[in-house]
């Protein structure tokens, strides 16, 4: 049986095709498997580098470059061109597989020889003022063992300038550029052959070069093999969202593989994390084994889960076994199924009784410092009784308790408690661990998931893992987790194990960028440079080799004598965007409070920019998107404005435990404060605009 394959480069040209080109194709290659049946019209190209290259008629104007099979039976969908420059773009290319991972690429061979000459000439020009060959200090065999084959090798050899080989990126082989590119940022060849790790396929030096059959079938990355018309027409109704169909080796694998218990991935902002979450939960919902639940901690962001699983969904059936919902929906509906609904207390209730309690103990304590106790030590350690809050470790609270002062603590909290009791009152926290502890009573057959899919893990408190953990069997592929903790924005801050979710030897971690360019990534990754952040698990994370391999401008970075100043400057900043053909709906503009953001919103109105305050989390077609930071969180815009970036500002004064009541919560603090920053300004994809007035956030790097 023949299949069709589509090359990911060619998806994404799909939609820049006038609309009756598409629709030919569509139409030719809906019935290309019976169609191979009687003989494809499949004509060969004249002075072709490669025989393999095709070209298949696309109405009257336009011809399809197809790469066909000498053995086997995958056809492979390349480029649709206007005639001439079909033949042109098919005769210059050769098709090859790599030796390190057993994938195919394409490269322009052309290219390459022509390029060559000039660089060798440069080279040797060079070389007498001083010796400067770009990868002198790589030996072929490494390069070798790195899949970089000769042609590549002898391109390689008389490369002197990075900026030469960032141009024949548009010309040399995918993965051999990667490899090349990682030597010449001054990788060691061991780190770069750790990279390409996922990309390796077993077999090792065992790929027969001639067959692109077999390559085509390990390079889920760049092919996808379509099974029927149905298929291949959901693929083409898309071309935008690629991340449905063409997935990193090493993401695939963490959405595909098989665990006896909680895995998780991680990784920077924008590395597909929420990709592979998605992934996953369809993986397991296919899989058949019960269903999936897939969560989150804000309501907003489990609506953007669930229309991303609407997406990835091509027939209905996968989505019934999967609910998306956020963790607090969860708790309190299993919490009514028990009580009926919770009388919940409100946030000013809550700040009298805590008063109450803080001036009865007499202690000193405020009411803020009681009210964290409550909830970072005792609820979430289930404390239940003074002698266990005596012995408890109170992990990440700076400020030392004696056992004096721990008993008046405890009285208080015993007395604030005796009020919810009393009044019948919860909390969310209450109301979470409450859902625990019924959920954790059921026996595994009685669960009300078989597995349970988290995304933006680093955010949930104790009592939500708790409840999730509740919520499925202890039994393989139970928990998956996607999260990075150097994008905490909230107070929140777990030790996995502690909750019974034991990730060891199951954890990946992402390293790719699909969202940023590498200058917006670089400088964002500045903001968090020198913080240890942990990685829920007893380790530190880090983002080391975190990279994108999209190149654009740097970030712009301006100050302002005042705020009037920067918020006209920032609807001019816009109104260019939106003057260089950027949508509306694909601009943002993010501030700190949620007022700085309505004054940023009324400057644009004014400047006559259609713009709107973020409500449920969604962009809106034709307005330009303003929100605070907070509300960025599961966003990407292409072009973003981070309003307010001023020295008293970020930080928030507001957010910060004053460092005399607490050192170690100060602190924690000031680090949520930067990775709230980076988590605003990593919503970029393609222009960054930060600007202050006064002085400059203390957190900004210095443009590069
Ligand atoms: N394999 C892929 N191919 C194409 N695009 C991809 C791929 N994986 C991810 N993307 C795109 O990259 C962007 C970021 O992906 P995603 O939101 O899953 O990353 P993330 O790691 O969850 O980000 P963050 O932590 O910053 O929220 C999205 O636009 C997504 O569509």
């Amino acid at each position: 049986m023949p299949t069709l394959a589509i090359d990911r480069d060619f998806l994404r040209e799909f939609a820049d095709l006038e609309k009756p080109v598409q629709d030919r194709v569509e139409e030719v290659f809906a019935k290309f498997d019976r169609a191979t049946h009687t003989g494809l019209h499949l004509e060969k190209v004249t002075h072709a580098r490669d025989r393999r290259f095709r070209t298949i008629r696309i109405g009257k104007s336009h011809r399809g470059v197809v790469l066909a099979p000498e053995s086997g039976d995958i056809y492979t969908l390349l480029k649709v061109l206007p005639h001439d420059e079909a033949y042109a773009w098919a005769a210059r290319r050769t098709a090859s597989v790599n030796s390190a991972t057993g994938r195919i690429e394409i490269r322009d061979s052309e290219a390459i020889d022509t390029v060559r000459p000039h660089l060798e000439q440069m080279a040797a020009t060079r070389q007498r003022e001083e010796p400067a060959e770009l990868f002198a200090e790589v030996a072929d065999a490494d390069m070798h063992r790195l899949g970089i084959d000769p042609q590549t090798l002898e391109f390689a050899r008389v490369l002197t300038d990075p900026v030469q080989l960032e141009t024949a990126r548009m010309f040399l082989p995918t993965t051999q550029w990667q490899v090349l590119y990682g030597l010449a940022t001054g990788m060691a060849p061991e780190q770069v052959w750790d990279e390409l790790g996922a990309a390796i396929t077993s077999g090792g030096d065992g790929f027969d070069p001639e067959d692109l059959d077999a390559a085509v079938r390990r390079s889920p990355d760049r092919v996808v093999l379509v099974d029927g018309p149905g298929e291949l027409m959901a693929v083409f109704a898309r071309p935008f969202d690629l991340w449905r169909v063409y997935l990193h080796p090493m993401q695939r694998d963490a959405a595909e593989a098989r665990h006896s218990g909680p895995a998780r991935v991680t990784g920077g902002p924008g590395t597909g994390k929420t990709v592979v979450a998605l992934h996953r939960a369809r993986a397991l919902a296919e899989r058949g084994a019960g269903p999936v639940l897939v969560t989150t901690f804000t309501s907003t962001l489990a609506e953007s889960l669930a229309a991303g699983m609407k997406v990835l969904a091509d027939t209905p059936e996968p989505l019934e076994a999967v609910t998306v919902e956020h963790v607090d929906k969860l708790a309190h509906r299993v919490f009514r199924e028990v009580h009926g609904p919770p009388q919940l207390l409100q946030n000013q209730r809550e700040r009298e009784l805590w008063t109450a309690a803080a001036e009865h103990t007499g202690a000193g304590f405020s009411p803020a410092f009681l009210a964290e106790e409550w909830r970072q030590v005792i609820l979430a350690k289930r404390i239940d009784s003074a002698d266990a809050y005596l012995a408890a470790k109170r992990t990440g609270r700076g400020r030392r308790l004696g056992a004096a002062q721990k008993a008046r603590v405890w009285q208080a909290v015993w007395e604030f408690q005796r009020e919810l009791r009393d009044g019948g009152l919860w909390t969310h926290e209450s109301v979470c661990a409450e859902a625990a502890r019924i959920l954790a009573e059921r026996a595994d057959d009685d669960k009300p998931y078989r597995h349970v899919v988290v995304d933006e893990a680093q955010d949930l408190g104790p009592e939500k893992w708790r409840l999730l953990r509740a919520a499925v069997p202890h039994a393989p592929d139970d928990v998956f987790i996607a999260g990075d903790t150097h994008q905490r924005i909230y107070a929140n801050r777990v030790s996995l194990r502690e909750v019974g979710v034991d990730v060891t030897g199951r954890s990946r971690r992402l390293r790719v960028n699909y969202r940023t360019t590498a200058q917006i990534l670089g400088w964002s990754l500045e903001l968090l440079h020198g913080e240890s952040i942990d990685d829920m698990d007893g380790g530190l994370e880090t983002l080391a080799g975190c990279r994108s391999e999209v190149s654009g401008l740097p970030p712009q970075l301006t100050g302002f004598a005042n705020r009037a100043a920067e918020l006209r400057a920032l609807a001019d900043t816009v109104r260019e965007w939106l003057g260089a053909d950027v949508l509306p709906s694909e601009i943002g503009v993010a501030a700190r409070s949620n007022r700085l953001a309505e004054e940023a919103a009324d400057a644009l109105v004014q400047a006559g920019v259609a713009a709107r305050m973020l409500r449920g989390g969604q962009a809106e077609e034709d307005a330009v998107s303003v929100g605070t930071m907070h509300r960025m969180k599961g966003l990407e815009f292409r072009c973003l404005a981070v309003v307010g970036a001023d020295a008293d500002r970020i930080p928030s004064a507001k957010a910060l435990t004053p460092e005399s009541e607490d050192a170690v919560a100060h602190a924690n603090d000031l680090q949520r404060e930067r990775c709230l920053l980076f988590v605003a300004c990593t919503r970029a994809r393609e222009l960054l605009n930060v600007t202050w007035q006064g002085e400059p956030s203390p957190f900004l790097p210095k443009a590069g």
